[in-house]
């Protein structure tokens, strides 16, 4: 945590979700409007095709929702994706950008990153901004630099605590059960808020950086009470409310 920041729990579904995965949208939401939402923002960004049903459940609750990526254009002839102008429009406050699922799977880059998180703000929604490691990089020893290199980037100039939020998400994490060490993550998230600072100024400060891969119940505490730690973007576990709910119970305890 970051005294001063207010955290937020975010959840990505990722390619999962019917309409029959609304009901645990609205238990979210019934979960969150029973006293969370004095202690922590959530977000839950489920595939496109729900978003705007998803909206209309959220509407009069404190939970919002988002997209999970968008085209760096307004429109246009960019058959099957979708831009932060329609994520909008159906309802979404924010979009995650830059997932390593993205820039594994379809070669994304920093600058491609970057001129996503401006689309987003050119559409009055807030961008989530993603970035970490391989198991690789970290085996080498090269975890710093690379989220140094990400963050120079990926992070216009222009971001703002408004605007932004930065996700780190060790991709070897992702996914796997496994997580960094407390410490590990500690070292992490300083580094962003330093690298932050170096390119935003005081705007840093401000800035929730959020810790994502294999965040669970049973590890929530621990993750969340980090220092620099302000939330987490949870993918698997997001997809049950007792268990995305049971995360965010982490912030009564910290
Ligand atoms: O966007 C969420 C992250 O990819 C983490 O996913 P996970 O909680 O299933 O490891």
């Amino acid at each position: 945590m970051t005294p001063g920041i207010r955290p937020l729990v975010a959840g990505n579904w990722k390619m999962n979700g019917t309409a029959a995965s609304l009901g645990e949208l609205r238990a979210i939401s019934h979960g969150f409007m029973s006293g969370l939402d004095a202690e922590t923002d959530a977000l839950i960004c489920p595939p496109a095709t729900l978003l705007a049903r998803a909206a209309d459940i959220v509407s009069s609750t404190p939970v919002k929702v988002g997209g999970q990526d968008c085209h760096a254009k307004e429109s246009g002839a960019h058959t099957g994706d979708v831009s932060a102008e329609m994520l909008k429009d159906a309802g979404a406050s924010h979009v995650i950008v830059g997932h390593s699922e993205r820039r594994t799977d379809h070669g994304e880059t920093d600058a491609g990153v970057r001129a996503k998180a401006e689309a987003a703000w050119r559409a009055g929604i807030c961008a989530v901004l993603c970035i970490g490691e391989t198991k690789a990089e970290r085996e080498l020893g090269s975890t710093l630099d690379i989220l140094s290199r990400q963050i120079t980037g990926s992070v216009p100039s222009a971001a703002t605590a408004h605007n932004t939020v930065i996700a780190y998400e060790p991709v070897w994490a992702i996914g796997t059960g496994l997580t960094p060490t407390a410490a590990d993550v500690a070292e992490a998230h300083a580094h962003i808020r330093a690298e932050l600072k170096e390119l935003l100024g005081a705007e840093a400060a401000k800035m929730r950086i959020l810790y994502g891969g294999s965040v669970k119940p049973s590890n929530a505490v621990e993750l969340l009470s980090v220092e620099n730690v302000d939330g987490a973007l949870v993918g698997g576990a997001s997809l049950k409310a007792a268990d995305f709910l049971a995360i965010a119970e982490a912030y009564r305890s910290i």
